[in-house]
């Protein structure tokens, strides 16, 4: 009878223990997530406080996030130390499944960034650099960290990790994988490359030249029957030669939006090294949009074109019923210099010499291969805010795809803003290179630090775009691609989603109607 009522007791014990934590949950889950704030001087000084001090209500040295339920630091490592640059509540909602604010990667200009998801878990940074063994240190914001946290409270909140892990499905999820054709249930090798295709210059007869690039010049050639074009690099950018044939030769790398490639070779007279390409009729897209102007559709197309092409490109494939695997790849030299146009009005992408691979083979899960080495690359005023502050973390493919996804939201900008249909009755303006006309030519990394992430301002939009059909839509596209927040931004297939939704639906004679009467 006595061990009959210690059980019953034990129970109901139980039963009350978890009825305690459930409701302590409950009350957890609708409460809003605090953070500790603190902007240094820099900062303070700059639009990025206003741009975080409005992502929830601040009291003191703590804010209660409107939005998010994550935390992030920004800090800068002095004499391994982590110095605090700014602590706040994230601005949009981002994934942060930590629930302690941990970081090991080590950014440009010695900064690093973390994100949690417990209360003022960003007023207590664990930096373990990746050469050194793991250690904690801690900042000033100790003392009014989780030390008033009680137990029963700490294990309510591992409880709520664990549901939010399988839960949480954040914006960016489609940033991870997209299988177009089929995953295969155990991850293949994406070592893999095709067929090694040596062309013998011999076999090409070289006819104009067609372009200079920094490292090459381009040419117009005859292959096999064909007008082809030739990227001829000097015998010195073997590196560069290297990681544009890398990326070329991978498994399934043959798509609409992505220039063709035919095969490279090494010329016989001075070593230079040669790659044969499809010629693309109408050359590069900045010298397209110089020389005329779009009407809606086809800005729509060569949009949509663009947009896909990075889309594939990002994308992880594998073939069913093969062993054929394209890994994702980051570009990270997107411009209007690396994007040609063809005959039909459709957009490529050309130029892989900066490009990122994601590898996963040879029990190394997440290997990303940059032949070019792991700094900033790409050119300077399509550069994401994160990468003009070196505060990229260039060893997360992610990261490097939303660097591409706001160089891609300037190219949708350029494309608009040379489109007669949305300047129906006025004179379309010149072409322009993003924050061309806004800093009156002079782009510089340090006027583009001012402008874009100090004044947080992007290209401007003409002010009548808004009252358009569907003119909001293509505004919010715009923005939603060059976010300061990286998380943020768009995916590409989103916004290859997003321009299937817009459609015809802005024809010039709704726009003229809207516009002008
Ligand atoms: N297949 C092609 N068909 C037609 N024109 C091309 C082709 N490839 C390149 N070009 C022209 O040559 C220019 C330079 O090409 P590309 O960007 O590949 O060279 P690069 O040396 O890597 O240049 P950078 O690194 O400075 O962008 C392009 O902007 C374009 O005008």
């Amino acid at each position: 009878e006595q061990a009959v009522q210690k059980t019953k007791t034990k129970n109901s014990k139980c039963i009350f223990t978890n009825f305690f934590l459930l409701c302590l949950s409950s009350q957890l889950l609708h409460k809003k997530r605090h953070c500790v704030f603190h902007m240094d001087r820099v900062t303070t000084n700059s639009l990025k406080n206003q741009k975080y001090q409005a992502a929830g209500s601040v009291n003191g040295s703590v804010q209660v996030c409107e939005n998010t339920s994550c935390c992030v630091g920004y800090f800068q490592v002095l004499n391994s130390q982590p110095v605090v640059h700014f602590l706040a509540c994230a601005v949009a909602e981002t994934s942060c499944p930590d629930a302690t604010c941990r970081t090991h990667t080590l950014l440009r200009w010695n900064y690093t960034k973390c994100v949690c998801n417990t209360d003022l878990c960003n007023g207590n940074v664990t930096w373990m650099p990746d050469s050194e063994p793991p250690r904690q240190t801690h900042s000033h914001f100790t003392v009014i960290n989780v030390a008033v946290i009680s137990t029963g409270t700490l294990l309510v909140l591992c409880f709520l990790i664990a549901v939010a892990r399988w839960t949480c499905v954040s914006k960016n999820k489609g940033n991870q994988q997209v299988s177009t054709f089929n995953s295969s249930p155990s991850p293949l090798c994406s070592c893999q490359t095709t067929e090694p295709s040596d062309v013998d210059i011999g076999d090409i007869e070289l006819q104009q030249i067609l372009g200079h690039g920094s490292f090459s010049t381009i040419w117009q050639g005859k292959y096999q029957g064909s007008t082809v074009a030739v990227k001829v690099l000097p015998a010195a950018w073997k590196q560069k030669f290297t990681a544009e044939k890398e990326v070329y030769e991978l498994p399934l790398m043959k798509h609409a939006g992505i220039l063709h490639f035919l095969g490279t070779g090494r010329k016989k007279d001075d070593g230079g090294w040669f790659i044969v390409l499809q010629s693309a009729e109408c050359g590069s897209l900045c010298s397209f949009l110089r020389e005329r102007a779009l009407n809606w559709m086809q800005s729509l197309k060569m949009c949509r074109s663009l947009s896909q092409g990075l889309s594939y490109l990002h994308s992880d494939l594998h073939r069913l019923g093969t062993d054929m695997h394209k890994p994702p790849v980051a570009h990270r030299d997107l411009s209007s210099s690396n994007v040609l146009v063809k005959a039909d009005g459709t957009c490529v992408l050309c130029d892989f010499g900066s490009s990122t691979i994601l590898r996963s083979c040879s029990g190394r899960p997440n290997d990303l291969t940059t032949v070019m080495g792991q700094w900033q690359l790409g050119t300077l005023c399509y550069m994401a805010p994160e990468i003009l502050e070196g505060a990229v973390n260039l060893h997360s493919l992610c990261s490097l795809k939303q660097g591409d996804i706001y160089a891609l939201g300037l190219l949708l900008w350029e494309i608009w803003m040379r489109c007669s249909d949305l300047f129906d009755g006025h004179t379309v303006p010149q072409h322009r290179l993003p924050y061309e006309s806004e800093l009156e030519g002079n782009v510089t990394l340090e006027s583009l630090i001012m402008y874009v992430i100090n004044s947080v301002r992007r290209p401007s939009i003409p002010n009548h775009w808004k009252l358009l059909p569907q003119g909001s839509a293509l505004v919010e596209l715009l923005t939603d691609c060059w976010d300061f927040d990286p998380d943020a931004r768009l995916t590409a297939q989103c916004v290859v989603d997003r321009l299937d939704s817009l459609g015809s639906a802005v024809t010039p004679l709704l726009l003229h109607e809207r516009m002008f009467k």
